[in-house]
């Protein structure tokens, strides 16, 4: 029993040092000197044979929840990394410490996460957090992603298995995929995917791909004031698929006008079913406009180089990751900024699975860009010659 007092003192005085650090607590001139008063902590508790600590604390009268959102990250350098917060929206706060840790590697597998995802319209399976729980999204309700990492920190890998759950998930008539990456490298295995309506390997065609797009954002918004909805999820007459616009190292782009086209598709892309994942290398004032910043409200941070990077992204923290795939989720709906693995899926499998979605070249709906429509073909002879083999 005293031990357990002990115990619980000790816990308690750690959650006090997290209030100070980011200064969530009142001060109060005494006659004598300045007094602290922090938020009540009303227990802290060893859970589940010691894998997790829960604490319950309220805050005090007139403090403003947003200040403790705010400071969030004081939690994350006392506690680490580990860390679940939840509140009731008003005062009272339920904080979690896991201590056990992710796992090294984890295997997207659709089978095993498809009852998860089944009232997404545009699900995201981010990954499995401390708890060892799944952890998915709906990108219509965090429109726009940005995910973000330094060479090797697994950003590419996440971005493969994203599209991947996509193409699983949702039919080719309720899905296009608007693919640009500038390294030629990332996006080729989905060519001739049903669901891949453009495919651009220079910044030049992926340019114009986002021309086409700002006019197809105009038919939409015709479309919606036609049939007086507000989304176009709503329209009856004229149903229209979902757009997902998919742009590795997008900084790459270089051009002024490019960039004023992502912007303008975050700001009304949502209500119009067009929604950006973006991923950038190096994240900072000069490659990241904050406008555009501000209109993504899905973060993967993955480990960056410095500091500011991660800060860039709003995912301070992301440059101590440690292993491969680990990130820090920042969006509207998943509480906190948690630590997650992500799925593991190799350029191999990946070939494997998307073999069952892809069709023959004249039946692939791509606007082929016309200087390199020879090469297209040539590309695909050896594609098809690769994956009978197998
Ligand atoms: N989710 C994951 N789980 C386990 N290991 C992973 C995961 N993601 C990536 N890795 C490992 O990390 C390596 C680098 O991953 P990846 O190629 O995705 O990094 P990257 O950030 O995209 O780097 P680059 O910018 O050079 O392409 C992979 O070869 C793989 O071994």
């Amino acid at each position: 029993m005293f031990k357990q007092k002990l115990l619980e003192r000790k816990l308690k005085r750690q959650l006090i040092r997290a209030f100070k650090a980011g200064g969530v607590y009142r001060e109060y001139q005494s006659y004598k000197d300045k007094k602290k008063v922090y938020p009540k902590i009303h227990s802290a508790r060893v859970l589940n044979e010691g894998k997790k600590v829960e604490y319950v604390f309220t805050l005090l009268n007139g403090q403003d929840p947003k200040e403790v959102k705010k400071k969030e990250y004081a939690f994350y350098q006392v506690f680490g990394r580990t860390l679940e917060i939840k509140t009731d929206g008003i005062k009272k706060y339920t904080l979690t410490v896991y201590s056990n840790d992710l796992k090294d590697k984890i295997n997207w597998n659709f089978d095993k996460f498809k009852d998860d995802i089944t009232d997404h319209e545009i699900p995201i399976v981010a990954g499995f957090n401390k708890n060892n729980e799944l952890v998915t999204f709906d990108l219509i309700e965090n429109p726009h992603l940005l995910i973000s990492g330094t060479t090797g920190s697994g950003k590419s890998t996440q971005l493969r298995s994203i599209l991947m759950t996509l193409i699983a998930a949702m039919p080719p008539n309720n899905l296009e995929l608007y693919l640009a990456d500038m390294k030629m490298a990332e996006f080729a295995f989905f060519r001739y995917v049903k669901h891949v309506k453009q495919l651009c390997m220079n910044a030049k065609e992926a340019k114009e791909m986002l021309f086409g797009v700002m006019d197809e954002l105009d038919r939409r918004q015709e479309l919606i004031v036609k049939e007086e909805v507000t989304h176009v999820k709503d329209l009856k007459e004229n149903p229209v698929p979902y757009i997902v616009i998919a742009i590795d190292e997008f900084a790459s782009l270089h051009d002024k006008d490019a960039m004023e086209c992502l912007l303008e598709i975050s700001n009304r892309g949502r209500a119009l079913g067009v929604i950006l994942i973006l991923s950038i290398l190096r994240p900072d004032s000069k490659t990241l406009d904050s406008r555009l910043k501000n209109n993504l409200n899905a973060t993967m941070g993955f480990k960056t180089r410095n500091r500011t990077n991660a800060n860039v992204i709003g995912t301070p923290g992301a440059e101590d990751l440690k292993g491969n795939g680990h990130f820090l989720l920042d969006s509207i709906t998943v509480e906190g900024i948690p630590e997650l693995q992500a799925l593991f899926l190799d350029e191999k499998k990946l070939q494997k699975l998307l073999k069952h979605y892809k069709v023959k070249p004249e039946e692939w709906n791509i606007e082929v860009n016309e200087d390199n429509e020879d090469d297209e073909l040539d590309g695909l002879q050896g594609g098809l010659l690769e994956d009978d083999d197998e």
